[in-house]
């Protein structure tokens, strides 16, 4: 079974015209999938649809089988909390929550995500291991996440997205505020914790620099058909 697949997708915002219009789109389990295009083509909207945010008109999202609108608003909140980690643009960490309390929030919020953290060893050792991979020393743990620097923030980001060992991992580009140097350490240390995790990485950046560090690359324009109607 497929980790994510989307079927006969489309999408407008009210309004708007037609921003997607998606036949199909899969991701294998743990496989790390590279997903660009130029700003306003319509990727953070389609993460939207792909993490149940947002309901499609038209089409199907199924996540681990099960299609989003199957389900009620509650429902969607707890298949999410459950399965998929979001790595945010703007990493959204609590800033006064202490960084080991921000990764241990997925575990409060989904039972099954503390139930895997706990058969790996225990909740604040899984949080404090995924930490120390990403390269947080553990002077910064009970610090204030708001004191900690960009490059620091996001990796705690991908901590918390990463706890509990969800099946899916969403990152929106997370890298635009580092330079290249920290772009590329992050990326490791990103794929490195998603291999251990077993989780399907889909990371989607308007950034082609980034696409060698991926097993597969899509640009949008490939699978959404308003793209290709528009550059026709
Ligand atoms: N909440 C919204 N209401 C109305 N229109 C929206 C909304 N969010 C996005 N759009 C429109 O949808 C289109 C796609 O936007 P989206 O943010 O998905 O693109 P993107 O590829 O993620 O861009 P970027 O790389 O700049 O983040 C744009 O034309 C945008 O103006």
């Amino acid at each position: 079974m497929n980790t994510l697949e989307v079927q006969d997708l489309r999408f407008r915002w009210p309004g708007g015209e037609p921003c997607l219009d998606v036949p199909a789109f899969a991701l294998a389990p743990g496989e790390s999938v590279f997903l660009h295009g130029p700003s306003g083509s319509g990727k953070s909207t389609l993460l939207s649809l792909l993490a149940g945010v947002l309901a499609p008109p038209v089409g199907e999202v199924r996540l681990l089988g099960r299609s989003w609108d199957t389900l009620s608003s509650a429902g969607r909140d707890q298949v999410r909390a459950d399965h998929v980690g979001y790595i945010f643009q703007q990493f959204n960490l609590l800033p006064y929550l202490s960084v080991l309390r921000n990764v241990l929030l997925p575990c409060r919020l989904s039972k099954a995500r503390a139930q895997r953290a706990e058969r790996a060893g225990g909740e604040r050792e899984t949080a404090q291991q995924l930490l120390q991979n990403l390269g947080i020393e553990a002077s910064l743990w009970h610090r204030p996440a708001s004191t900690l620097s960009v490059g620091q923030q996001q990796r705690v980001a991908a901590a918390r997205a990463l706890v509990g060992q969800p099946e899916l991992v969403i990152a929106d580009e997370p890298t635009s505020a580092l330079d290249a140097e920290r772009r590329d350490a992050f990326m490791h240390l990103l794929l490195a914790a998603c291999g251990r995790a077993g989780s399907t990485l889909l990371f989607v950046s308007h950034d082609e620099r980034l696409a060698s560090h991926f097993q597969r690359v899509v640009a949008l324009r490939d699978i959404n058909r308003v793209a290709q109607r528009v550059s026709a």
